[in-house]
């Protein structure tokens, strides 16, 4: 199956979702990526903040969590522009002032801009992925473009509520692999 059926199937489990379970998945998440940091340690991580109205991943819950158990990392996210389909990050700090854009997406305002090449790890969005690493997101591109500047051994880090579909057909050349997928019940691994 393609893109655009993975996407179609994801957007529409993703509506009968209840708060109730993407908070308890959240946070099944989060137990999930303290125990891989805690034995594959980075100082910096690039996170994206969620679109509440999609039942997004709750990744202030995931943030809060991996802020207190480990306070030297550092966490940075995003401004999208949605004519460029680019993204410029910024350092988070507590008090960072939050603001949603029109999509939804909560943005730091008065941040400190960060580089691409400043992040070791960088947790992705996503509406599928497969069992190869390959993903599917809203279809903008934003993410490959982004990871497409980051230093070449970015831990790429997927998040997910679902597991992997057996195979995006469409998988392009310019499309980013992940290096693992952290979902509820396992973290997945993907090889080269
Ligand atoms: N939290 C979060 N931030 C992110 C992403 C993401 O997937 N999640 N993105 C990952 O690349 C980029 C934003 N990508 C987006 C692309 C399209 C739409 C969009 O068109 N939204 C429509 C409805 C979409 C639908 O339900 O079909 C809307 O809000 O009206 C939103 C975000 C960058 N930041
Ligand atoms: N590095 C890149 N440079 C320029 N264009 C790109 C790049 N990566 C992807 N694109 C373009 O972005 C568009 C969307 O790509 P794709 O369908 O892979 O998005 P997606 O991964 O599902 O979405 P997203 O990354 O926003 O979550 C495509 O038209 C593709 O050609």
């Amino acid at each position: 199956m393609h893109k655009a059926h993975w996407r179609k199937t994801a957007l529409a489990h993703r509506r009968d979702l209840t708060p109730q379970h993407v908070q308890a998945q959240s946070q099944a998440l989060a137990e999930h990526l303290i125990q891989y940091f805690t034995a594959n340690p980075v100082s910096s991580l690039h996170i994206f903040l969620p679109i509440r109205k999609h039942n997004e991943i709750d990744t202030f819950l995931i943030w809060e969590q991996l802020r207190q158990r480990f306070p030297a990392m550092r966490f940075a996210a995003s401004v999208s522009d949605f004519q460029t389909f680019a993204m410029r990050n910024y350092w988070l700090e507590n008090n960072t002032n939050l603001v949603e854009n029109a999509w939804g997406i909560p943005e730091p305002v008065g941040a400190t801009l960060a580089h691409d090449a400043d992040f070791e790890a960088v947790l992705v969005p996503l509406l599928a992925f497969d069992e190869k690493g390959f993903r599917v997101g809203y279809g903008k591109g934003f993410y490959d473009r982004f990871l497409a500047k980051c230093r070449p051994d970015v831990r790429k880090i997927g998040l997910s509520l679902t597991p992997p579909v057996p195979a995006i057909a469409d998988a392009a050349e310019h499309d980013i692999k992940l290096d693992l997928c952290v979902c509820p019940d396992q973290i997945y691994y993907f090889q080269d």
